[in-house]
């Protein structure tokens, strides 16, 4: 839930009067960073990771989350602009049976000797004392019992904050007349769903309209809802064009540390390998042995080439390679996986614009998509992720992730209504299937609650 309730005025000399402004909600930062498993055996993919210790760093993120973050500031506090969960390997099965039926290529991986100029051996730690194997985590989805479809699992995923917003409005319009109390306590739980104070008082004004001391029932309440959020979000529900006489189409994938950078990559590569795209896969957060490990089952899982190297190898001279190898093997798309955490932000920001810099002595044009992956479950710190990364690496198109984990599905609004960036897909799980493009009916028609799709 949001953790501020904005100081404002009653709901009509709000509307009638002065203009609402988005709330800051940056959230304090309480979160250490998750520990590294360095891989016991010295596989060169396998250092250890750097420390994480600079007051802005962007270590400073929620430990790791496989589950849905909670949504209590207590129990969430994320660092300001970088809320994030550390991430979790994947397993390298296809519990789906969906993997193409052509033999898994070779992986390639390079262990240039190469460190990245900002990590030296003074910032490399000493290895844990026991340090552990990197495993792969539970398979997410293994057996479901029955396949469900995308709606099941888009309004199953939203639950959280369907419900919550739909215990509200139930509460509010049952056997109530529409007064300035009950549209100031809807206008909050708005608010609380996150999306954003303009789009809470635009939609209470809609429902306000025309209905003042009237009955409405909860039903037509949210029927406007799910109007005003639809409108809100059709301009910004748009395709990921692939743009075949791009070859390769080259996609950065960038976003704090845990969004779900490379899981989206996983599942995008399955995607486009269903559509008959020849996919490769460039592990480019070099930052964590595990990021890289994690990219590779991808590939493995999904049919795709991976060029990855050591950990702690420079991330934009393998982007470079990258684009090279996947124009020589007549690649249709390029994926390249970032770091979501360096050091610091700075390095980070820093690190985003080489690869940006390096990809376009390649190619002048490229990469042809930048898209930030954001966790649904950060709330409004997703609004400064933002910010942050449009200004290093140029965004052009969301992916918002762990919408299944959160109340705050309303974030998406909010972002919707401030930047216009397209947004492109959206995540309701772990499963490679709980990926989909991003619909504005579909979505506007879950998070209020309603229950069929037309
Ligand atoms: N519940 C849920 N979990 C998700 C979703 N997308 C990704 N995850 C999980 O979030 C965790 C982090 O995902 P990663 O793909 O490792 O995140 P990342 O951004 O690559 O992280 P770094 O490599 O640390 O930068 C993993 O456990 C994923 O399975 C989603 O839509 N819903």
């Amino acid at each position: 839930m949001a953790d501020t309730k904005p100081d404002k005025p009653g709901f009509l000399s709000r509307l009638f009067g002065r203009k609402a402004e988005t709330p800051a909600a940056a959230q304090p930062e309480t979160q250490q960073p998750a520990p590294e498993t360095p891989q016991a055996g010295g596989h060169p993919e396998t250092m250890p990771s750097p420390p994480a210790n600079a007051a802005d760093d962007l270590t400073a993120a929620p430990p790791t989350v496989t589950e849905a973050s909670p949504d209590t500031p207590e129990e969430a506090k994320a660092a300001p602009e970088l809320a994030g969960a550390d991430l979790q390997p994947v397993e390298g099965l296809d519990p789906e049976g969906t993997n193409p039926q052509e033999p898994l290529p070779r992986i390639l991986t390079e262990t240039g000797p190469e460190l990245r100029p900002d990590i030296t051996a003074a910032d490399l730690p000493a290895p844990d004392p026991a340090p552990a194997e990197v495993l792969p985590d539970p398979v997410p989805d293994a057996m479901p019992a029955a396949p469900r479809g995308w709606w099941q699992r888009l309004t199953d995923g939203m639950r959280r904050t369907s419900s919550s917003l739909s215990d509200s409005v139930t509460g509010l319009f049952t056997k109530r007349k529409l007064d300035d109390a009950t549209l100031e306590e809807l206008e909050d739980a708005l608010v609380q769903a996150d999306l954003g104070v303009p789009a809470a008082m635009r939609i209470t004004a809609a429902i306000a309209s025309g209905r003042y001391n009237k009955e409405i029932s909860p039903g037509e309440v949210k029927a406007i809802l799910a109007s005003e959020v639809e409108k809100a979000l059709q301009p910004v529900a748009q395709a990921l064009a692939i743009d075949r006489t791009k070859k390769p189409f080259v996609i950065l994938m960038i976003g704090v540390n845990g969004a779900g950078k490379t899981t989206t990559i996983g599942k995008l590569s399955q995607k486009f390998r269903q559509q008959g795209l020849k996919v490769m896969l460039a592990a480019g957060d070099t930052f964590r042995a595990a990021a890289i490990e994690q990219l590779k089952v991808w590939g493995e899982r999904v049919g795709a080439p991976v060029l990855a190297r050591a950990q702690g190898a420079d991330a934009a001279g393998l982007a470079y390679d990258a684009l090279q190898e996947a124009k020589a093997n007549g690649s249709d798309v390029l994926l390249i996986d970032t770091a979501g955490r360096l050091q610091n932000k700075a390095g980070l920001m820093a690190e985003l614009e080489k690869i940006v810099r390096v990809v376009k002595k390649f190619d002048p044009t490229a990469p042809h998509a930048t898209l930030l992956v954001l966790d649904a479950t950060v709330g409004q710190n997703a609004i400064s992720q933002v910010e942050l990364f449009q200004k290093a690496a140029g965004v052009t198109g969301l992916v918002m992730t762990k919408l299944d984990g959160t109340a705050r599905g309303g974030i998406l609004v909010a972002l919707a209504e401030k930047f216009r960036l397209p947004v492109h897909f959206i995540g309701v799980g772990e499963g490679v299937e709980d990926l989909e493009p991003f619909t504005a009916r579909d979505f506007a028609k879950a998070i209020a609650g309603l229950e069929a799709t037309s």
